[in-house]
């Protein structure tokens, strides 16, 4: 379809409706003869709205304005639409972490960012559904980027920059860290293709994407468009002595470490034992709480708009 006959549709997180250097982007965009309407959010929630209802607005590519949160619900909106109506999804970084952008190598100004959006190919990406079950009451939440579990992903939602002294600093530091922190472990049964593991976790990082918690690498080699999601999990450990093999563990990302173990599935299931707290969740951005869970892949479920020769598709493998 010609750029001319497309309908675009921002989507704008209220907290940057003012934002100079967007608002110039869209009229100039306009002056250009570009058919955008701009949507701003109040509150959570809208921005899945209004996704939601762009198909019956003649809408052909949704662009999330904001950060991974604001993608996160544009996503999950876009999810709730037919698949061969679903519109699809330009990205304009606006938020603080910005992880999904940065990943995939769009621009991060509003300017660049937004005529990106507007001009370059729609390539098919997986998309994770979580489901759980909560008290009887099932709950379906999506996400095109990262999860990540446990104490890893209490810290990330958080505060990024702890993480990144945990993966990034040398043993003593870690461990002075962890003690201020007052870690703690979470504890579950993995179960994924035919293999099944009670096990004490730090970390849990489910990826379709690569990065989360502005910045940390925790799926390195995940694909968006390889129908299977990257596991990365982080056992516990019980001295100061096991810290530098757990740390650099976390630079090579194993198969079978001592502490780090990373693979690939289509379907990952955590449960807990009855007693035992429920697991917390940073699902792009956006957390929750669960005790049992489970995130498969759904392949191919939604045109995301990428650079060309984006390296976490796997089409581009070959260049
Ligand atoms: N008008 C608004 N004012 C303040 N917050 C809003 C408004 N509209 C939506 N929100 C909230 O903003 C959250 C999303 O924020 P967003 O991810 O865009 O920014 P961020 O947190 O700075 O980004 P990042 O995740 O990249 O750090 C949503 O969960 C929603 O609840």
């Amino acid at each position: 379809m010609k750029d001319s006959q497309q309908r675009f549709l921002l989507i704008v997180n209220g907290k940057s409706a003012g934002n100079p250097a967007l608002r110039e982007a869209v009229e100039e965009q306009r002056k250009a003869g570009m058919n955008i309407t701009v949507r701003s959010t109040w509150e959570g929630g809208d921005a899945a709205q209004f996704a939601e209802e762009a198909f019956d607005a003649g809408i052909t590519r949704v662009i999330a304005c904001g950060g991974d949160g604001t993608v996160n619900e544009v996503v999950n909106g876009l999810m709730r639409v037919a698949h061969d109506k679903r519109p699809a999804l330009g990205i304009v970084p606006l938020g603080s972490a910005n992880d999904f952008a940065t990943s995939t190598g769009l621009p991060l100004e509003p300017g660049p960012a937004l005529s990106a959006a507007m001009t370059l190919d729609a390539y098919p990406v997986d998309v994770v559904r979580v489901t759980a079950e909560e008290e009887e009451v099932s709950t379906t939440k999506y996400y095109v980027n990262m999860t990540t579990g446990g104490f890893g992903a209490e810290i990330t939602s958080s505060t990024p920059k702890t993480l990144k002294r945990l993966l990034g600093g040398g043993a003593y530091s870690v461990m002075g860290a962890l003690k201020a922190w007052r870690h703690r472990s979470y504890r579950g049964t993995l179960r994924w293709g035919d293999q099944e593991e009670a096990t004490s976790l730090l970390l849990l990082a489910m990826g379709n994407g690569r990065q989360s918690g502005g910045g940390q690498v925790l799926a390195p080699r995940a694909k968006l468009d390889d129908g299977r999601l990257d596991i990365l999990l982080v056992k516990d450990f019980s001295s100061v002595a096991e810290l530098p093999t757990l740390v650099n563990e976390l630079q090579s990302f194993p198969a079978e470490g001592e502490f780090v173990r990373y693979f690939t599935a289509t379907q990952l299931t955590v449960t807990t034992q009855s007693g035992d707290p429920a697991w917390p969740l940073t699902l792009d951005g956006e957390a929750c709480q669960y005790d049992r869970f489970c995130a498969e892949v759904v392949p191919l479920a939604l045109r995301v708009i990428l650079p060309e020769g984006c390296a976490l598709l796997s089409t581009n493998d070959r260049h």
